[in-house]
């Protein structure tokens, strides 16, 4: 999406087996509601394949990266940091000052699996709680990005798909990626 700086989303920890399919869903909301890139832990290769197949599909700009130092990855990172968790500050309160200061420097979104370091809670600009309830990094991340762009995510376009889905009021409808293409098997 058109931001004025990059938004890249850290999944932070992921235990192999138990948080396949929240790290996939991370990477996958992650690149649905507007963020340029997502980069996840070095043992998530599977949720690497399943992101890069999808934004093979149906479209992209949207990168994923693996890193062997998440901590070293935030501490390094040129621009500011919001660490999405239950004991931060109200969404609704600083969702405002994070959008302004996209304006001048990127920003790296950070969701946690397991425990994250409490060094992590130190480093980052702010700490974010949507709500200040436990639930899930995918529903945090999600209302998360929705407040930052305001909804213009919802309406953003996808380039190089082969798959674009013609949005029905009942039914499946996929065509090829330039919307004339055949209309295809949506459960193929
Ligand atoms: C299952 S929770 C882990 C909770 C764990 N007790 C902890 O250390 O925060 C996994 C991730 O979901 C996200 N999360 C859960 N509830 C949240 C909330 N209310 N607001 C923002 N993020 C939340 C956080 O990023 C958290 O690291």
């Amino acid at each position: 999406m058109q931001t004025p700086h990059e938004v890249v989303v850290v999944r932070y920890g992921h235990r192999p087996g138990r948080d396949d399919r929240m790290t996939t869903h991370v990477g996958l909301t992650a690149r649905a509601l507007g963020a340029d890139r997502v980069i996840v832990p070095d043992n998530a290769g599977q949720s690497v394949e399943t992101v890069q197949d999808i934004t093979d599909r149906f479209g992209g700009p949207f990168e994923i990266e693996q890193s062997d130092s998440l901590r070293a990855l935030v501490e390094n990172w040129d621009g500011n940091v919001a660490h999405l968790t239950m004991y931060g500050l109200p969404v609704q309160e600083v969702e405002g000052e994070v959008r302004t200061a996209l304006e001048d420097e990127p920003l790296m979104v950070v969701v946690g699996g397991e425990k994250v370091p409490f060094e992590i809670y130190e480093y980052a600009d702010w700490n974010v709680g949507v709500t200040n309830q436990p639930h899930s990094e995918v529903a945090g991340l999600a209302v998360f990005l929705d407040r930052l762009f305001e909804g213009r995510e919802l309406e953003q376009e996808w380039v190089d798909a082969e798959n674009r889905v013609i949005p029905q009021s009942t039914g499946k409808k996929v065509v090829g990626g330039d919307a004339e293409g055949e209309e295809r098997n949506p459960d193929a």
